[in-house]
């Protein structure tokens, strides 16, 4: 499903979402959810559990595991609390979806300022740049925490692309997401959506709302070219 927003100035500002997009973070969430459940004397999640998690941020996470296990819904903001004092250490299985160093050295170098907008906290979203080597990259980073709302909220990527020097009555710019609060957040900000297909989506591609989708970053640079009005 293609929205009809087509062009952008260039070279525009791009927001990026993080996790299941730039980096494959699942086997780190899983890992601290996992201690989390642990230390309750609960069974642990697998990994397709935790993709199926992952997109609306911490609270939504832990909101979702306790639905799915049949848990108490009074002990969430303790699981929040265990989980957050592990979430920024936790980035030794991060990894780097192939082509991304190289994408963004790409959009950088033809003038495209970059930002991060992410349901993930702020300080763990920093620490996992800095430890993938991509917080150099990034003029902005947006958490799930720096706002009052999170996407589907349009506000986070809004934050972004003001602070990118978009401008907010004519929103010039790209969203590059791979999960539905991305596409929804994207439609309700007014800017072209970017689906990466190999994240965390829920849905079939083609019941997502995109402007366009890829499933290797090496065509992202030529996707944001076509892009000009
Ligand atoms: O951590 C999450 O739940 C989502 O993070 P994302 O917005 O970078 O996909």
């Amino acid at each position: 499903m293609e929205d009809d927003m087509n062009t952008c100035l260039h070279p525009c500002p791009l927001v990026f979402d993080l996790d299941g997009t730039l980096i494959d973070s699942a086997p780190d969430i899983r890992a601290a959810v996992n201690e989390v459940l642990a230390e309750n004397g609960l069974p642990a999640l697998t990994l397709a559990e935790v993709h199926g998690f992952i997109g609306g941020g911490v609270e939504v996470l832990w909101r979702k595991i306790i639905a799915a296990k049949g848990l108490s819904p009074e002990d969430h903001a303790r699981y929040v609390a265990a989980f957050l004092t592990r979430y920024e250490a936790a980035t030794g299985l991060s990894a780097l979806y192939p082509g991304v160093t190289e994408a963004l050295e790409t959009l950088a170098t033809r003038g495209h300022a970059l930002a991060i907008c992410t349901n993930k906290p702020l300080e763990p979203a920093r620490a996992v740049l800095r430890k993938t080597g991509l917080d150099g990259f990034f003029r902005v980073v947006i958490g799930g925490d720096s706002l009052p709302v999170k996407k589907p909220d349009p506000a986070p990527v809004q934050a972004a692309l003001a602070a990118l020097g978009a401008d907010p009555l004519r929103p010039d710019g790209i969203y590059i997401g791979d999960s539905e609060y991305d596409a929804s957040a994207a439609l309700a900000a007014g800017v072209p959506f970017f689906l990466f297909t190999e994240g965390y989506r829920h849905l079939p591609v083609e019941e997502m709302t995109h402007h366009t989708s890829f499933s290797d970053f090496k065509n992202l640079p030529s996707l944001v070219e076509k892009l000009r009005d």
